[in-house]
C-alpha cells in the first residue's frame, strides 16, 4: 500500500471515529458536493467534474449543460456558456503563456504590498517593499544570519481576528444596492484585532501565509463591505484592459438571449464595464475557499471577471442558494471565467480543491529570462493565484462620499 495513502486512511479512520452522522443529513445540495471535493480520503473521484478543453468542438453537452457559443470570428478563442446559469462565461486559454508569467509576477512583486492591504497586514509590520521583494532579498543574501524578522504588531485584547485557513468565512452579508448605499457606508467598520502571541517571523515563511491582496476600493472583512471612506487603491492599467478585452470578446447576446429578455445592461458593457475593485487570491495546495456571494459591490449585475494562475482547481457553482447542486468545473491556468447578470451573480459558488501537480510547463521555466523566474516558479509550483475583479459602481455614478 502506498505509505501516503496508509497515512491519509489513518487519519480519515481517527478523525472519523466519533463523527455525529446526523450532522450530515441537514447538509444543503451545495455543501454536500463542496465535502465531496475537499475529501482527502478517499480522494474524490472528478470524473463528474466538466473540464471545457475536453469538449469537441462546437459540441454541447446535455449532461453538464455546457454550451459551446461563437466567439470572434478573427479569433481561435472558444467561449463557454451555461444555460442553466445565465451569464456564466469561461473562456479558456484567455491569458497566453508569457501574460500568465507576468501576471504572477505582477500579484506577488508589485501587488502584494503598500498601499495594497493584504490579509497579513494586520497582523505583521511588513516591510515597505513588500513581503515578495524581501524574500527575494534575503534568498540571493548568503548570509542567513542577515535575514531581517518581521515584527508582529501589538497584540490586541482579543484574538478574533485570528487569520482562518482560507480566504473566506462563511457568513452571509447585505447586499449592497444603490438604495441601502448610504446607510452601508456609514456603518462601522472597526479595524480587525490582531493576533496574540505571534513570533517575529521572516519574509519566506510569510510567503506561505499570504492569503489576499485588495485591488482598488478597500473591502472591510469584518462587515464584508467596502470601505468607501479609505478612497481606492490603484488598479492595474493592464490588468484593466485585460479585463475589459474579456467582456469585450463574449458576443452577450448569445449568453442571454433569449432567456432573459427583460436584462438588456449587456448592450453598452463594451463601454460600461470600468473594474474599480477586486482581489487576488493566494492559494496553497491545501487552501479552499467556502461557497459564498459576492454582492457587496452596488453595481449587482455588471461582470466579474475571475483569472486563474498556477496550478488547476476545482470550481463549484450552483444558483441563488445553496439547495441547488453546483457544477464542478475544472479551472486551469490561463483560463477566464464571467460571471455576469442579475442570476450568475447571485450564484453560490466556492473553490473546494486545488489540484496539485498541475503547474503547466510555461510556468516551470520562463525562456526569456530563467534565472529570475526560478522564486516565482518555486512558488506557484505549489500555489494557485487568482485575480478576482469587480466594478462596485455603475459607470459615470459618482459616490456621495467626502474625500478621505
Ligand atoms: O478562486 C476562484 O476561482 C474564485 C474566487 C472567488 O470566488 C472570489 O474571490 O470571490
Ligand atoms: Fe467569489
Amino acid at each position: 500500500m502506498d505509505p501516503n495513502y496508509k497515512k491519509l486512511r489513518k487519519h480519515y479512520l481517527k478523525s472519523t471515529k466519533n463523527r455525529d452522522e446526523s450532522l450530515s443529513k441537514d447538509w444543503s445540495a451545495f455543501r454536500r458536493v463542496e465535502k465531496k471535493y475537499m475529501a482527502r480520503f478517499p480522494p474524490p473521484d472528478l470524473s463528474a467534474t466538466l473540464d471545457v478543453r475536453n469538449l469537441s468542438s462546437g459540441s454541447e453537452s446535455k449532461a453538464t449543460l455546457c454550451t459551446e457559443v461563437a466567439g470572434p470570428s478573427s479569433s481561435p478563442q472558444r467561449i463557454f456558456a451555461f444555460p442553466h446559469i445565465p451569464g456564466l462565461v469561461v473562456l479558456p486559454s484567455f491569458i497566453d503563456e508569457q501574460e500568465q508569467r507576468r501576471l504572477t509576477k505582477w500579484a506577488l512583486r508589485d501587488h502584494a504590498k503598500s498601499p495594497n492591504p493584504t490579509n497579513l497586514d494586520i497582523h505583521y509590520h511588513l516591510p515597505p517593499e513588500g513581503l515578495w521583494n524581501q524574500h527575494l532579498s534575503s534568498i540571493s543574501n548568503t548570509n542567513t544570519s542577515d535575514c531581517p524578522l518581521i515584527q508582529p504588531r501589538a497584540a490586541s485584547s482579543d484574538d478574533r481576528g485570528k487569520p482562518t485557513s482560507g480566504p473566506r468565512e462563511l457568513i452571509d452579508n447585505e447586499a449592497a444596492s444603490e438604495t441601502n448605499f448610504t446607510a452601508l457606508r456609514d456603518t462601522p467598520k472597526p479595524e480587525a484585532p490582531s493576533e496574540a502571541q505571534l513570533k517575529p517571523a521572516t519574509s519566506t515563511s510569510l510567503i506561505a501565509k499570504l492569503r489576499w491582496a485588495n485591488i482598488g476600493w478597500y473591502y472591510h472583512w469584518g462587515t464584508k463591505q467596502y470601505d468607501f471612506t479609505r478612497g481606492k487603491g490603484p488598479i492595474n492599467q493592464e490588468l484593466e484592459s485585460l479585463c475589459r478585452n474579456a467582456v469585450r470578446t463574449v458576443n452577450w447576446e448569445t449568453v442571454f438571449s433569449p432567456l432573459e429578455q427583460e436584462f438588456t445592461e449587456w448592450r453598452d458593457w463594451d463601454e460600461s464595464y470600468v473594474p474599480d475593485a477586486g482581489i487576488v487570491n493566494f492559494y496553497q495546495t491545501k487552501d479552499t475557499l467556502m461557497a459564498h456571494v459576492d454582492r457587496s459591490e452596488v453595481c449587482a449585475t455588471s461582470p466579474l471577471v475571475s483569472i486563474s494562475l498556477g496550478n488547476s482547481a476545482i470550481f463549484l457553482i450552483g444558483g441563488t442558494t445553496r439547495d441547488e447542486e453546483p457544477t464542478p468545473i475544472i479551472l486551469h491556468s490561463g483560463d477566464v471565467v464571467i460571471m455576469a447578470g442579475p442570476v450568475c451573480r447571485r450564484a453560490y459558488h466556492g473553490v473546494p480543491r486545488i489540484l496539485p501537480g498541475t503547474l503547466p510547463n510555461h510556468l516551470v521555466i520562463d525562456p526569456d529570462d530563467e534565472e529570475e523566474w526560478v522564486p516565482y516558479h518555486k512558488y506557484i509550483a505549489n500555489s494557485r493565484i487568482n485575480v478576482n475583479v469587480r466594478q462596485v459602481f455603475p459607470k459615470g455614478f459618482t459616490p456621495p462620499i467626502a474625500s478621505p
